[in-house]
């Protein structure tokens, strides 16, 4: 098989979906690998590095969407991308078709199977190839918080431990998964004074077993997410529903409740976002925007600012699936692991993943 790995063209993506260890993988078990001339650059890898273990690199994304059997991405393909699609080709990368109609629409009309890194699920409910960049962008999330509660970002000016004498900031959790326990690991690193806030009271169970007294937990119902975000300085946005649309658990009215010059980071955008008043994703160039007195960041690619650690976290989990994907081919490898099966978001101009097709209103075809 032809793998092809183009440049990341979103704003300030310098993750690439492929290190020089899997360029040799694929080439040891008989593959060719095709890369965009620069892909590595924002992730330390020069060319020379990819040269060196095997892989040929190419002068633009077209060439590499031309001769490529499986294209290897990290974000979902922008408008200037669709054109490059051919029929059935395989995309495996983070899609997040839920909140993009226009994405889908392309898909769909180009045939083009689509597997979707944030849907590969395991038997126990597990993303694996979610978390650690779920693990990344819950730990960035507070140290931004923290930086936008700064008065000259905007913010109440506020430190999140406080000082002897004065209390620390309260930090507000929604979704208490991967994302909100790596949000509160650092935020209860800072000293702040944190609650988690969701909806299933086994994950709150364990958060307390593992944080004890230095985390409260909130059972997530609307009353409570207003009484919690109402007090907070610092408000994360963390609840996530496999494939859908973020469900919009902080509504207008919890937004203007809050004080001013306080603060969102609502990590949940890539799905749409949790928070009402977010109507627009920002970028790492103009991260925020203020509505209701409250500074909202709502970027969809957090990840792609700390891209060193981030590539080779990704490439860590991605790899062995991309690998069974290129050794047993599409049929045989999803017939064969069922985890990657549910990855599967559109294929021959049908949509394959439930919760997708009702965001949307499209219909539902399931992968058998
Ligand atoms: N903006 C970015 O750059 C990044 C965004 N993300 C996104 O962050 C979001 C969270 O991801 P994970 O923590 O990995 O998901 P997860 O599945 O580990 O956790 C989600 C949590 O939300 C809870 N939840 C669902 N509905 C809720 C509600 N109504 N109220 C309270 N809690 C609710 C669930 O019970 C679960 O514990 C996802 O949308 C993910 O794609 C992840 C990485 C980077
Ligand atoms: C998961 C996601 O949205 C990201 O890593 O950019």
């Amino acid at each position: 098989m032809i793998i092809g790995v183009p440049r990341e063209i979103k704003n300030n993506e310098n993750r690439v979906a492929i290190t020089p260890a899997g360029v040799e993988a694929f080439k040891v078990a008989g593959h060719k690998v095709v890369i965009e001339s620069g892909a590595g650059a924002g992730s330390g890898i020069s060319d020379r590095q990819y040269v060196a273990a095997g892989a040929e690199m190419l002068a633009s994304p077209g060439e590499v969407f031309g001769v490529s059997d499986m294209i290897v991405k990290v974000k979902e393909p922008l408008a200037q991308e669709y054109d490059l699609f051919r029929e059935n080709q395989l995309l495996f990368t983070y899609l997040h078709l839920a909140p993009e109609p226009e994405l889908t629409g392309a898909l769909l009309r180009k045939k083009v199977t689509g597997i979707a890194y944030e849907t590969i699920q395991t038997s126990d409910g597990a993303l694996p190839l979610l978390t650690p960049m779920s693990e990344v962008a819950g730990r960035m999330s507070v140290q931004i918080g923290a930086q936008f509660l700064e008065k000259h970002y905007g913010g109440l000016g506020v430190l999140l431990g406080g000082v002897p004498g004065v209390p620390p900031a309260k930090v507000v959790i929604v979704g208490g998964g991967v994302v909100g326990t790596n949000a509160a690991k650092i935020a209860v690193g800072m000293g702040a004074d944190v609650t988690i806030v969701d909806k299933n009271p086994n994950r709150l169970r364990y958060l307390d077993d593992i944080f004890g007294a230095r985390l409260k937990t909130l059972i997530s119902n609307p009353y409570n997410v207003k009484e919690a975000v109402t007090k907070a300085d610092l408000v994360i946005g963390a609840v996530l529903i496999p494939g859908a649309r973020a469900p919009r658990v902080i509504t207008e009215d919890m937004v203007k409740s809050m004080k001013p010059a306080s603060v969102i980071v609502d990590v949940a955008i890539d799905q749409g976002g949790c928070v009402e008043t977010i109507d627009r994703v920002t970028t790492h160039n103009d991260p925020v925007f203020i509505k209701h007195d409250v500074v909202h960041y709502a970027v969809a690619n957090m990840p792609g600012a700390v891209a060193r650690t981030s590539t080779f976290a990704l490439t860590n989990v991605t790899l062995p699936y991309a690998l069974a994907l290129a050794n047993k081919g599409f049929s045989r490898a999803v017939r064969e692991d069922a985890a990657l099966a549910r990855g599967v978001n559109v294929i021959d101009g049908k949509v394959t993943y439930q919760a997708v097709a009702e965001a949307l209103g499209l219909e539902y075809t399931p992968l058998q």
